[in-house]
């Protein structure tokens, strides 16, 4: 799905911007990668795309269609949200409940889950390699179990849009790596993601194109290659980025350092 943001900007009510002068466009394909410092706005930025909160002006638009314009099942059949990870109040929901939430879009309003929700919960579980913890309560899970199942949540929707929050926050080594797996899987099949990370290498490794989000300054749209250099990431954290590429056999992967 084609995603653009025009003249975007936002202030929580009484207060300072927080963004503004946003525009990108993503075509829909492989991976679109957020990266700013904490508190620039890239989680306020990724609400207002999606309508959890309204631009104060500008708008986003998906396959050229203001999003005012879609009909909110239809638009959320398609694209799925993972948010930064939250027990809030599916503390009592097992694992498989929680994930085939993911399917609400494709469940009439007054209907259950029927076998193939089920059994697109328990792919999805498998896809991010926990579906041992199907039958687990959210509230007996590790943090990062449950960001994984998050994740499984969004993938149950089988959505062409996935817009991940910091995926790898919560996760370990192995978990970090196996995200970036099955957005690898993921991206080869057809899906979109935006990616919001705080690791410039996951951005640098994968993504075409990006936005660099600096604090209190529009952000800067471009591709890859020239948002995440040394140059570009060592003004926007203030601090000296090197950036080195690692050669595993057939393998390259870069590995970005700050220097103190
Ligand atoms: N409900 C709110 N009311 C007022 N200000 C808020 C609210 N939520 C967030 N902010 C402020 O808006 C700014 C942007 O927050 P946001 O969470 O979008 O940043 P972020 O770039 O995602 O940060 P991080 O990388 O730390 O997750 C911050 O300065 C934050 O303090």
């Amino acid at each position: 799905m084609d995603v653009q943001v025009r003249n975007g900007s936002f202030h929580y009510p009484g207060g300072a911007p927080v963004l503004r002068n946003v525009n990108f466009e993503f075509d829909g394909r492989g991976v679109f990668a957020v990266l700013g410092p904490n508190g620039a706005g890239k989680t306020t930025l990724l609400k207002c795309l999606l309508g959890l909160m309204p631009w104060s002006t500008g708008e986003s638009l998906f396959n050229g269609k203001p999003l005012s314009d879609w009909h909110r099942t239809d638009f959320w059949q398609r694209a799925a949200y993972v948010p930064q990870a939250k027990l809030s109040n599916l503390a009592s929901l097992s694992i498989a409940e929680y994930v085939v939430l993911g399917r609400s879009a494709r469940i009439g309003l007054f209907s259950s889950p029927g076998k193939a929700d089920w059994i697109h919960a328990q792919k999805a579980l498998e896809e991010v390699g926990i579906p041992h913890l199907s039958r687990r309560l959210c509230s007996e899970v590790s943090g990062g179990q449950l960001q994984l199942a998050a994740i499984a949540r969004a993938l149950a929707n089988d959505p062409e849009l996935l817009i991940l929050d910091e995926p790898e926050s919560n996760l370990d080594f192995r978990n970090q790596a196996l995200i970036l797996e099955v957005i690898d899987r993921l991206t080869e099949r057809g899906p979109g993601v935006i990616l919001n990370t705080h690791f410039p290498a996951h951005a640098l490794s994968r993504a075409k194109t990006g936005l660099l989000v600096p604090r209190g300054e529009p952000p800067v749209f471009a591709p890859a290659s020239e948002i995440f250099t040394e140059a570009a990431l060592s003004k926007l954290f203030g601090i000296d980025v090197k950036i080195r590429t690692l050669q595993f056999g057939s393998k390259t992967l870069p590995v970005v350092a700050a220097l103190p």
